[in-house]
């Protein structure tokens, strides 16, 4: 045998890298005493969510007032405070969407909205003007900074791209003065777009000279926002970017520092978490990451990762598919199946050697439950492929493991405990995973909870169980009569069989119920040796059903039979009887 020594060299692809430059080298940043590394996230952000604004900008059906209502509503039951709900200027629909949520009782007190706004003083005054009578209001205002704008679409030097900032700030308190009463509580949010491609010291100066006019202080907050409008860089990037800004603006405590992270490279969580550390205090997203192109950064992967740290993240997640359903409702778009935590087959495993671990996993937490005194939520998760518990996001068990050609005998003992209440011995489960493989690898594709019981009862409860079976085997079971079963005293067991289509009885004397069965068969010439043995109720209760596991000699054959009866005895005879079928099929 040759061993492999060395990989075949890769080739130039011939696509037009030169096209491209490394974003370093355009807008370079030096932190070489950067601290967010170290940093820990400790407690969840402020979180804004903008699914009726960023997200509803990028539906190819933007919402109707229902979707967007019964968005907004969802929202506030999961326990978000800040909401963005639209950009009330850009049509009547919007503005009038806007106007109902001011209907007194519509938004909770402790619930602020906000809406966005260009920096052009028409707009704004109509955007301040759907405010009236609002509760708890934010003017989100912004306005381009980055080159590339300042040069080809608003071809304004930086000292003109400042001064929109400036005025535009300026038309914002001059018309909620005139216009919002006392019942507003007011807000100003600021946001200099592509913030990631703006120098940063001019970001810096754009940012000074809004606040110069708002005039932050004790009681008086502003939102810097520093949005990844288009995400250009490696997370660590924006995490040195926000981390620069964040030792060098003046007012800091009295700012709201928060980010908007975009997902273009794919990589909008991992910027939003290293931006948290680097000092930001608030995060803009929708959920599952709904927004422009690839998405706005997802409120649920990041409160989800929270969780799964340990940490409350503030939001109600515990009914995830319901969140995922309204989503799907509003904006018309599904969530991927491998979505993080909220796709159909995020919590599901289909090969042998995961489902083995997560089976054992499960039997072992059991335990520690147990031994806990029963509380789940007083021991630390800790399953094997599993970083959260499905239950704490209103999953079942059931979808965790499901059986195709990728299974091993684990996932298919898994599915017909979780399904049927059965708890094979493991050699029978080596012998049932190797009859599931030949169907699987026959039909192909997956073999459901009910496909699994129908092959399992087919192989191993001819009589038992299932219509859609038909009965097959050469014995059946009719009667068994146990004569004398009193404490050391020996058994006598009277039974009657149909074999081949004829009815037997046959008579059995041994040392307990199973030998004289085993005898009352020897006497009809059929020779079986009982090799292990395993049982169980099924349920608890007086009615409680027993399934019993026999591991047989047949001949020359070992192989296992099972039985089911609401008596132990009976189950354990239909097991044996399971057996032999089995050895002459
Ligand atoms: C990164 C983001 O997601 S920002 C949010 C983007 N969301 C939206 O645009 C959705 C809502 N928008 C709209 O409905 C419309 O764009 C409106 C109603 C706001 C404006 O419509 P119009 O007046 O027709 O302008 P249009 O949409 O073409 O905008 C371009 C003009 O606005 C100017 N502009 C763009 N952004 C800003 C800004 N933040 N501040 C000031 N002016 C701006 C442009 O320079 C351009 O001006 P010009 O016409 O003098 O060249
Ligand atoms: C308005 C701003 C915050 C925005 O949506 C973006 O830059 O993506």
């Amino acid at each position: 045998m040759k061993t492999q020594h060395h990989i075949t060299a890769q080739r130039p692809s011939g696509m037009p890298t030169a096209k491209y430059r490394a974003f370093e080298d355009v807008n370079p940043i030096s932190l070489p005493d950067r601290t967010w590394p170290d940093a820990r996230i400790t407690r969840a952000p402020r979180w804004l969510s903008t699914d009726l604004r960023d997200g509803n900008q990028a539906l190819v059906e933007p919402m109707d007032a229902e979707r967007k209502r019964r968005m907004f509503d969802l929202l506030v039951a999961m326990g978000y405070k800040e909401i963005e709900i639209g950009f009330p200027a850009a049509s009547q629909t919007d503005f009038d969407f806007v106007r109902s949520l001011a209907e007194p009782g519509v938004i909770p007190e402790d619930v602020t909205v906000s809406v966005l706004t260009q920096a052009r003083p028409d707009l704004i005054q109509r955007t301040v003007d759907s405010l009236v009578g609002m509760p708890r209001a934010t003017v989100h205002m912004y306005n381009a900074t980055a080159p590339v704008f300042r040069d080809v679409v608003f071809r304004n030097d930086k000292d003109s791209t400042r001064e929109l900032a400036v005025a535009g700030t300026r038309e914002v308190v001059a018309h909620a003065e005139k216009v919002l009463g006392d019942e507003t509580i007011f807000g100003f949010q600021y946001s200099p777009e592509i913030f990631v491609d703006t120098e940063l010291d001019f970001a810096l100066e754009v940012c000074e000279a809004v606040m110069d006019v708002w005039q932050p202080g004790p009681g008086r907050e502003i939102v810097l926002n520093l949005p990844a409008t288009v995400e250009r860089a490696t997370p660590n990037v924006y995490a040195d970017q926000i981390e620069w800004m964040s030792r060098n603006l003046s007012r800091r405590e009295h700012i709201a520092l928060s980010l908007h992270p975009h997902n273009d490279r794919g990589t909008g969580v991992a910027a939003a978490e290293l931006g948290i550390m680097a000092g930001a205090d608030r995060i803009e997203g929708c959920l599952f990451g709904q927004g422009e192109r690839t998405g706005n950064v997802d409120l649920v992967t990041l409160g989800m990762n929270l969780f799964s740290q340990g940490i409350d993240p503030q939001i109600d997640f515990s009914d995830i598919d319901r969140v995922r359903r309204v989503v799907e409702q509003c904006t018309q778009m599904s969530v991927h199946e491998r979505h993080p935590y909220g796709g159909d087959l995020v919590f599901t495993s289909f090969s042998g050697s995961h489902q083995d671990a997560i089976k054992k996993g499960f039997a072992d937490r059991d335990r520690k439950v147990a031994a806990a005194g029963g509380e789940d939520r007083d021991v630390v998760w800790d399953l094997p492929y599993l970083p959260v518990d499905p239950k704490d996001v209103g999953r079942n068990y059931e979808a965790i493991v499901r059986v195709n050609s990728q299974s091993g005998k684990g996932g298919v003992a898994y599915l017909l405990s979780a399904t049927r209440s059965l708890d094979l011995p493991r050699r029978l489960q080596i012998e049932l995973s190797s009859i599931v493989q030949r169907h699987s690898d026959t039909a192909g594709g997956e073999i459901s909870a009910e496909r699994l019981w129908e092959i399992f009862a087919d192989e191993y409860l001819p009589y038992n169980t299932l219509d859609s079976l038909r009965p097959w085997g050469r014995l059946s079971l009719e009667a068994t009569s146990l004569v004398s079963a009193g404490q050391g005293q020996e058994s006598v067991l009277e039974l009657t069989i149909v074999d081949n289509g004829v009815q037997r009885t046959l008579t059995g004397t041994g040392n307990g119920p199973i030998d004289a069965f085993v005898k009352a068969l020897a006497s009809g010439g059929i020779e079986v040796e009982v090799l292990d043995y395993a049982e169980h109720a099924l349920s608890t209760g007086g009615d409680a059903t027993a399934a019993c596991y026999v591991e047989c000699l047949v001949g020359e054959q070992v192989l296992w039979g099972v039985g089911i009866d609401p008596s132990t005895m009976s189950s354990s005879f239909k097991a044996i009887i399971s057996a032999i079928n089995r050895a002459f099929r």
